[in-house]
C-alpha cells in the first residue's frame, strides 16, 4: 500500500511583521491550501499597513542553513523565495536550490513594498537574473519589477508581451506579469511626461526611438553600475505614483468611513462563529470570483488546463461572470510559445498589502499538490481575488487581504 504524504512548501523571504506579506502570508496561505508550510527567513522587516520601519537582514547563512536543515530532513516538493534582500543571500539560496535538485520552484522577484521601501538591494538584480531566474519554473514580476529586469518601460499590453520574452530568455519557464499596478486610463500621459523629466528626452513623436535606444544602451551594457542606477529611476518613479495613489485613496476612504465601520464592525463581530451566514448574506458580487482566460489563437496553453480535477472551479462561485464594463486586471502568462492573459474584476480597495506574496504563495501549494503550472496560476488567482474581494479593513493604511476568503466560500459550497 501507497503511503500518502502531504505536499511540503517552502518559503524563502522575509518576516513581515504585520502579518500581511511575507513569511506570515505564504504560511497562512499554504495552511489553507492543505499543504505542509516551512520558512526560511531572509530577513525581518518591522512593518505595518503604513509601510516598512525598518529592515534586519540575516546573515547569508542563517537562509542557507535553514534551506539545508528543513530540505535535508522534511523534504520539499515545492518552493517559492519572496523577499531575498541581497546578492549574496540570492547567491546562497540558488545554490542550495541547485544543490538539491528543487524543480518546482515559484520566484517572487520582491523589490519594493507598496509604499516605497527597497526589500532588495538595487545592486541585487543582476544576481537575480543571473543566478536566480534560470532555476524558476515559474516567476511572478509586478509590473515595475518586470520593467528592471527586462530593461524597457511598460506601457501597452504589447510592451508587457515584450518584457515577458525578454525574461523569459533569462531562463525562467513560465513568466507571468501580474496587472496589480496598471491602472492603465489617464495617467499614461502623465508617465510619459515623468519619463521625459528622468530620460530628458522628449514626451512627444521621438520617445519610443529613445526608449528602444536606452533599452539597447541597458542590453549591451549589462553592467551593475548601470542596472543599479535604470532600478532607481524606475522605482523612484512607481514610489512617487504610489504614495499619491495611496493619498487619494486615503481621502475617499475617509469619506466612506462611516459607511465601512459599520459593515467591518458587523464582519469582525461574526467573523469566527458565524461565518457561513455572513457569506449567505453577502451579494452575488460578492460571491463569485471573476476570472476569465483569453488566448492568444496561436496559444496552445489553454489544453494544459485539466478542469475536471478542480470542478470546484466550475461552480458558479469561481465562474466567470463576464461584464465587460467593469475594469479588469490582467496577469500576463507566457511559457516561450504563447501568450495567456487572465484576468479578474479590479476590486477598488487599497487593502492589497501582500497580493504578489499570496498569489506566488498559491502557486507553489499548487504545484506541490501536483498541479500544472497553468493550472497552479489560475487557482492562485483564485485565491488572491477572493482574498482581495473579501478583505478585512484592517490598518490605516495598505491593509492586508483575507487568507480565509477562499477557503470558506468553498465551505459554502460543500
Ligand atoms: N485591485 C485588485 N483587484 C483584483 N486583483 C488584484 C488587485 N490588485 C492585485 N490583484 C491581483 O493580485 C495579484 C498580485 O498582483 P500585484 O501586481 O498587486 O502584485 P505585487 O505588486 O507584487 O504585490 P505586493 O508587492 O503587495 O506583494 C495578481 O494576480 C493581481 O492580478
Ligand atoms: C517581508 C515582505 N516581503 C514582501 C513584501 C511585498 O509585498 C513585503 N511588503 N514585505
Amino acid at each position: 500500500m501507497t503511503e500518502v504524504r502531504v505536499p511540503r512548501v517552502l518559503t524563502i523571504a522575509g518576516s513581515d511583521s504585520g502579518g500581511g506579506a511575507g513569511i506570515q502570508a505564504d504560511l497562512k496561505t499554504f495552511q489553507e491550501l492543505g499543504v505542509y508550510g516551512m520558512s526560511a527567513i531572509t530577513a525581518i522587516t518591522v512593518q505595518n499597513t503604513l509601510g516598512v520601519h525598518g529592515v534586519y537582514p540575516l546573515p547569508p547563512e542563517a537562509a542557507a542553513e535553514q534551506i539545508e536543515a528543513v530540505g535535508s530532513d522534511l523534504g520539499v516538493d515545492a518552493l517559492k523565495t519572496g523577499m531575498l534582500f541581497n546578492a549574496e543571500i540570492i547567491r546562497l539560496v540558488a545554490d542550495q536550490i541547485h544543490k538539491f535538485g528543487w524543480e518546482k520552484v515559484v520566484v517572487d522577484p520582491v523589490m519594493i513594498a507598496k509604499g516605497g521601501a527597497e526589500l532588495l538591494q538595487n545592486e541585487a538584480v543582476l544576481a537575480m537574473k543571473e543566478h536566480l531566474l534560470p532555476l524558476a519554473l515559474v516567476v511572478t514580476p509586478n509590473i515595475p519589477e518586470a520593467e528592471v529586469l527586462a530593461g524597457m518601460r511598460i506601457r501597452t499590453m504589447e510592451d508587457r508581451r515584450e518584457a515577458a520574452r525578454r525574461i523569459h530568455a533569462l531562463g525562467p519557464k513560465i513568466v507571468v506579469i501580474k496587472g496589480g499596478h496598471d491602472e492603465g486610463g489617464p495617467d499614461r500621459e502623465d508617465r510619459d511626461h515623468e519619463e521625459a523629466r528622468i530620460y530628458g528626452i522628449s514626451a512627444g513623436a521621438d520617445r519610443e526611438e529613445n526608449l528602444e535606444k536606452h533599452s539597447e544602451e541597458h542590453s549591451e551594457e549589462h553592467s551593475e553600475e548601470h542596472s543599479d542606477k535604470y532600478m532607481k529611476e524606475i522605482l523612484a518613479e512607481h514610489t512617487e505614483e504610489q504614495m499619491e495613489k495611496h493619498m487619494d485613496k486615503h481621502q475617499e476612504d475617509h469619506t466612506n468611513n462611516h459607511k465601512n465601520n459599520h459593515k467591518n464592525n458587523h464582519i469582525n463581530d461574526h467573523i469566527n462563529d458565524h461565518m457561513e451566514d455572513i457569506l449567505k448574506e453577502n451579494t452575488e458580487k460578492h460571491m463569485e470570483v471573476h476570472l476569465d482566460v483569453v488566448n492568444h489563437p496561436d496559444d496552445q496553453t489553454r489544453t494544459a488546463m485539466h478542469p475536471e480535477k478542480y470542478s470546484h472551479m466550475n461552480s458558479p462561485i469561481f465562474k466567470a461572470v463576464g461584464n465587460d464594463r467593469d475594469p479588469q486586471v490582467i496577469d500576463l502568462i507566457y511559457d516561450g510559445a504563447a501568450f495567456t492573459e487572465l484576468s479578474g474584476k479590479r476590486v477598488n480597495t487599497v487593502h492589497t498589502h501582500g497580493t504578489g506574496c499570496t498569489f506566488s504563495a498559491a502557486i507553489a501549494a499548487g504545484l506541490a499538490q501536483g498541479m500544472s503550472a497553468f493550472d497552479a496560476i489560475r487557482s492562485g488567482r483564485s485565491f488572491i481575488q477572493a482574498a482581495i474581494e473579501d478583505g478585512l479593513n484592517l490598518g490605516q493604511g495598505h491593509g492586508p487581504t483575507n487568507h480565509w476568503a477562499y477557503q470558506r466560500r468553498l465551505g459554502v459550497l460543500r
